[in-house]
């Protein structure tokens, strides 16, 4: 069995452009990966069929799976007549804004090369990703990138400022295509996305905490009040910076201090059941 880790992503900043012709929108986000992660296991079979097991009863164990999707993809496009069990081991909340999904098929996407043999290049496997998800390409790569188009377009950042991430994650599912589809563009604030690469380039904590935004909390927050309840306790209780990530409803704080991060869980722990804190990864995935 070969193991492979999924990590989940949150977006620093995510701007939105226009909305384009294909109903697809055009954005300019940053995302970085975290140590919050799904196990994705993969064994090879001869039968040629695509597996999903899964004891999570929300992942989806048929072709609506990504990591399903991202099997058949390279079986259809490179002749494989093998199989493969997938086992996906959930950690990442789903329909949570943190990429669970397009991360378990970024994995198998870098997982299947390996064990098929297919000599893929990583700007192979992030194309392929491009046709299951916009946020796929991203997690092929992982560490930190600026995300253009609809999201597949990717340029390699550096590493953010060392810190502390505490997610929260009330309990409610947000669709990404229906808060995409209550954008009212004339009416949001953009983020500085120029004094965010800025801020990641020199390493300047407070500048990165000053510049972080996400348009697409004009809509989520007016959905579901209890994403603002989060972002406002997060910062009562001493977060530098809150801010939602994806189209929610996880929202996330950056901490720069230790001492600080215990009581901070604490306090939200009170009032939402699922509440991580974790590290920024910063760099990119190796290949597999
Ligand atoms: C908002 C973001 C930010 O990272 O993440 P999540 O909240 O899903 O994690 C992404 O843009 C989500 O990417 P992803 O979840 O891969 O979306 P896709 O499957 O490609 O598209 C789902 C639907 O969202 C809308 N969509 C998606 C991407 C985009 N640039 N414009 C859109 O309008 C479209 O209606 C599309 O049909
Ligand atoms: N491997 C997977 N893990 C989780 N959800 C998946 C997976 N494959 C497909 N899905 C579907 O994708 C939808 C979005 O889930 P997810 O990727 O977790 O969230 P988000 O798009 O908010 O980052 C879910 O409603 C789920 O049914």
């Amino acid at each position: 069995m070969l193991y492979i880790k999924a990590p989940a992503k949150i977006n620093l900043t995510l701007d939105v452009l226009y909305k384009r012709p294909d109903n697809y929108h055009e954005v300019d986000m940053i995302m970085t990966t975290i140590d919050l992660s799904d196990r994705i296991g993969l064994e090879a079979s001869q039968d040629g069929l695509i597996k999903i097991i899964s004891a999570d009863r929300f992942v989806p164990s048929d072709e609506r799976n990504f990591a399903y999707q991202a099997a058949k993809l390279l079986q259809d496009t490179y002749g494989i007549k093998e199989g493969v069990s997938i086992t996906i081991d959930k950690e990442i909340p789903i329909a949570a804004g943190l990429a669970g999904g397009s991360s378990d098929a970024a994995a198998t996407l870098r997982g299947l090369n390996e064990l098929w043999n297919l000599n893929l290049t990583i700007d192979e496997l992030a194309e392929l990703g491009a046709q299951i998800g916009s946020d796929v390409p991203f997690c092929v790569y992982g560490g930190t990138a600026r995300a253009t188009g609809r999201g597949e377009k990717i340029e390699e950042l550096p590493a953010p400022p060392n810190c502390w991430i505490v997610l929260a994650k009330p309990k409610i599912g947000v669709s990404t295509a229906d808060v995409y589809g209550g954008l009212q563009l004339d009416n949001v604030a953009h983020p500085d996305t120029a004094k965010a690469i800025a801020a990641i380039a020199s390493k300047d904590y407070s500048a990165l905490c000053t510049s972080l935004g996400n348009v697409l909390e004009s809509v989520t927050l007016k959905l579901h009040p209890e994403v603002s309840m989060i972002k406002e306790q997060m910062y009562r209780l001493g977060a530098d910076a809150v801010l939602m990530s994806g189209s929610g409803p996880t929202v996330f704080g950056l901490v720069d201090s230790e001492a600080r991060i215990a009581r901070i869980y604490n306090g939200l722990r009170g009032f939402c059941d699922e509440v991580y804190t974790v590290r920024l990864l910063g760099e990119r995935n190796t290949l597999a």
